[in-house]
């Protein structure tokens, strides 16, 4: 069997967000049960567990869209209590984050209005247009556009005022199988593109060890940290030539393993 890369070390300068003993109830339920993680600046960190594990209940505390029952997430040194404007964050349900009676570009525009001149929003957003394949669409309504549109859309927004952090929950869940893995090379282009790091939160272990330079894996609620892995695959990646590669297998079966071995403890607790 191929070796498995080692787990990252967690101690370095450029740490750009860092989770402490972040722990989160919902009344007597605890569902995060003191998870330490580290994310350096750029990097491409997916995160997998099995459902109800808290990987949105995980992402909204980082957000600053949830406060955590105890610990903190820390995002550029400062600890998280309200929505950092240095982040965004692109959900799986395009259909409701984008409004209906705007056009794509004024979507765009809308988290932009108190932070830029005109001048300059109309400059950003013919730029991440471009960049999410919809040049020119601008003037479309979301209700006029395919799945794989929208969410193309929803992404350009998230770019627009260029956060430091996209975090992005299953946003491509709803969108066909031809879709997402254009979806999944168009996130991989963006982020070299706008120099991000990204959060993506997965159901799908081939996407996770597809897209990541690092894969966490969540234990089952009450949820920690399981394991924490470095994916050492080439860059770039290539849909086909990546995932013939014997260590892509070797660490998506590690993976499924892990997740198997985390549902059958949830179902024994
Ligand atoms: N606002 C809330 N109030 C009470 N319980 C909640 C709330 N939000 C989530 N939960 C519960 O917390 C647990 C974790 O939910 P969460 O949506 O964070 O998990 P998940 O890993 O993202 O799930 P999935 O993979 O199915 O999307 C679930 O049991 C859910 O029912």
């Amino acid at each position: 069997m191929t070796a498995l890369p080692p787990t990252p070390s967690s101690t370095s300068d450029d740490v750009i967000v860092e989770l402490d003993g972040l722990q989160k109830s919902y009344g007597e339920i605890r569902i995060l049960d003191g998870l330490n993680l580290k994310i350096r600046k750029g990097e491409f960190v997916c995160i997998v567990g099995p459902s109800g594990s808290g990987k949105t209940t995980l992402l909204k505390c980082m957000a600053g869209l949830m406060s955590p029952t105890a610990g903190r997430t820390v995002f550029e040194g400062v600890e998280v209590t309200e929505p950092p404007s240095k982040l965004a964050v692109v959900f799986q349900d395009y259909s409701r984050s984008l409004l209906p009676w705007m056009t794509i570009a004024k979507n765009i525009e809308l988290p932009m209005i108190n932070k830029f001149s005109k001048a300059e929003r109309k400059d950003r957003i013919t730029e991440v247009l471009a960049s999410v394949g919809l040049g020119g669409r601008g003037h479309l309504f979301p209700w006029q556009m395919s799945g794989g549109m929208q969410q193309r859309a929803a992404i350009a927004r998230g770019l627009a005022y260029q956060p430091d952090v996209l975090l992005m929950d299953e946003p491509f869940a709803a969108v066909d199988a031809q879709t997402r893995i254009e979806l999944e090379d168009l996130v991989l282009k963006v982020r070299d593109e706008f120099d991000m790091t990204v959060l993506f939160v997965t159901h799908d272990i081939d996407e996770a060890v597809y897209l990541g330079d690092r894969v966490v894996v969540l234990s089952g609620a009450p949820t920690t940290v399981n394991e924490d892995i470095v994916v050492n695959l080439p860059l770039p990646r290539h849909q086909l030539d990546t995932k013939s590669l014997p260590e892509y297998s070797a660490l998506r079966n590690h993976v499924f393993g892990l997740i198997q071995s985390a549902k059958s403890h949830a179902s024994i607790s």
